[in-house]
């Protein structure tokens, strides 16, 4: 008791229970010096969003937004949103959740927020960018050339690389627009589409995607499902249908090798569209989970298809129907992963690898691929167009709804 009532003392004399109350959800101080901060310090803060250099991710602009709100209007005074109006029912509830915080105190912490931010945004990045850092399309993106290799990075390493319809803002922007951003706009899946149609016409012989972090990709950003267009969620569905089939044709059409360096676990998209690829790579550490019945879902990048083709009509069914998750080497097995390499050496010898291959006559691999796909494309393209409208039904089901409303409420996990 002693020990611990000496620790609580330290902590209270190092300043570290200045504010002695919390509001758990947020790790927001809701008494002690918060009353200190001026308007002028308030002010500065807003400025000082406008430069920060890199997105803080949704949950932290949520938690500016509701800062904001409360500093300048005081508690929640509006009507609670619709059910489906997912964006401002979460802007709602984040400001909400605020509750009576006087306005002085949700200044000072929309103020030590913002420093914060500041200064780990002006700290070094762990990945620096590379040397022959070629397109950035967006921070969620990052395509390099280099070695006869052209790389396509997914990179949210912090969503597992899941595929965003939200853009992740550049430096300079404004909370206000940092806001409206959130709702639409270009998306990952059109920097992707980008990406490939830049690297079909390079120099590279080559081309590559793979995923920084842990993950390979953890399939399409659950939350999209939350940004409901003007014409709601048969809008939603529609573009969303469109916007599939467009980046699913890419992959199909694409002229050169393609290869996935598969450097973790993939989910969903990220695992259907390997069957569009002419060579997947894989860690021991991946795995390859598909779990559309889960989520009131069915299958795309054309997996109804291929898989079928990769690895016979019942394992297929395994996969696609009831989301049986298949390790590095089932996969390999199976004929969907070409080589499993240990996790210790796996960058090492992949990479060594294909700057070998990169090295063989272009067009000769050009022609060869042409030869082994072209047969295939019309077909391709029909599945894909299929698949497409399907789940555009899929998405306006209450099975899908309700497992999209269950991930975001954190109630289940795959
Ligand atoms: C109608 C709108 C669509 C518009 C676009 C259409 C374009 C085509 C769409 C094609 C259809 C695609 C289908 C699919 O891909 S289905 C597969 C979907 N993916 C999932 O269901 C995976 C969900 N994620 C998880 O189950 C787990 O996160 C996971 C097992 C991947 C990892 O678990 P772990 O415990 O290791 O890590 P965390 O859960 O703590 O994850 C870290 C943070 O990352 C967030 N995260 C991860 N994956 C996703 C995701 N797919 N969507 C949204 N967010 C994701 C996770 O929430 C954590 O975030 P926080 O730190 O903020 O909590």
């Amino acid at each position: 008791m002693a020990g611990f009532a000496g620790r609580l003392a330290r902590c209270w004399y190092s300043g570290f229970l200045r504010s002695p109350l919390q509001v758990p959800a947020l790790g927001l101080h809701v008494g002690g010096p918060a009353m200190q901060t001026s308007q002028k310090d308030f002010n500065n803060a807003v400025s000082q969003l406008k430069l920060l250099k890199e997105d803080p991710g949704n949950e932290v602009k949520l938690k500016l937004y509701a800062l904001y709100k409360q500093a300048t209007e005081g508690p929640c005074n509006v009507p609670k949103p619709g059910m489906l109006d997912f964006i401002n029912k979460t802007k709602w509830d984040a400001w909400n959740a605020l509750g009576s915080l006087s306005k002085e105190a949700a200044r000072q912490n929309y103020v030590d927020l913002v420093s914060k931010l500041s200064a780990s945004s002006e700290s070094p990045s762990p990945e620096a960018p590379a040397a022959d850092r070629k397109q950035p399309e967006s921070d969620s993106l990052v395509v390099t050339s280099g070695d006869g290799i052209t790389t396509i990075r997914l990179n949210r390493p912090t969503k597992k690389n899941a595929l965003t319809t939200q853009v992740t803002p550049s430096a300079r922007e404004s909370i206000l627009l940092v806001l409206s951003r959130l709702f639409h706009s270009k998306t990952m899946y059109h920097d992707i589409i980008a990406a490939l149609q830049a690297a079909s016409k390079d120099e590279s012989p080559i081309t590559v995607l793979t995923g920084s972090g842990d993950y390979f990709c953890s399939g399409n950003d659950l939350t999209n499902f939350t940004s409901l267009p003007a014409g709601g969620p048969e809008e939603m569905a529609r573009s969303s249908a469109v916007l599939l089939r467009d980046f699913v044709n890419c992959f199909i059409d694409f002229p050169k090798p393609l290869v996935a360096v598969v450097n973790g676990p993939a989910v969903g998209i990220s695992v259907t569209i390997l069957g569009l690829f002419d060579v997947v790579y894989a860690t021991d550490r991946a795995t390859f989970h598909t779990p559309f019945s889960h989520l009131g879902q069915s299958p795309e990048g054309c997996s109804s298809y291929t898989f079928p083709k990769i690895m016979g009509s019942s394992k297929a069914a395994e996969m696609l129907l009831f989301g049986k998750k298949l390790t590095a080497q089932e996969a390999c097995a199976q004929g969907l992963v070409t080589e499993v390499f240990p996790d210790s050496t796996f960058q090492k010898e992949v990479w060594a690898r294909l700057k070998a291959y990169s090295k063989l006559p272009p067009n000769a691999m050009r022609i060869s691929k042409q030869i082994i796909r072209d047969r295939e494309k019309e077909k391709l393209h029909a599945v894909n167009a299929e698949e497409s409208n399907v789940l555009r039904e899929r998405w306006l089901s209450d099975e899908c709804m309700n497992a999209i409303a269950s991930f975001l409420s954190r109630k289940s996990k795959l």
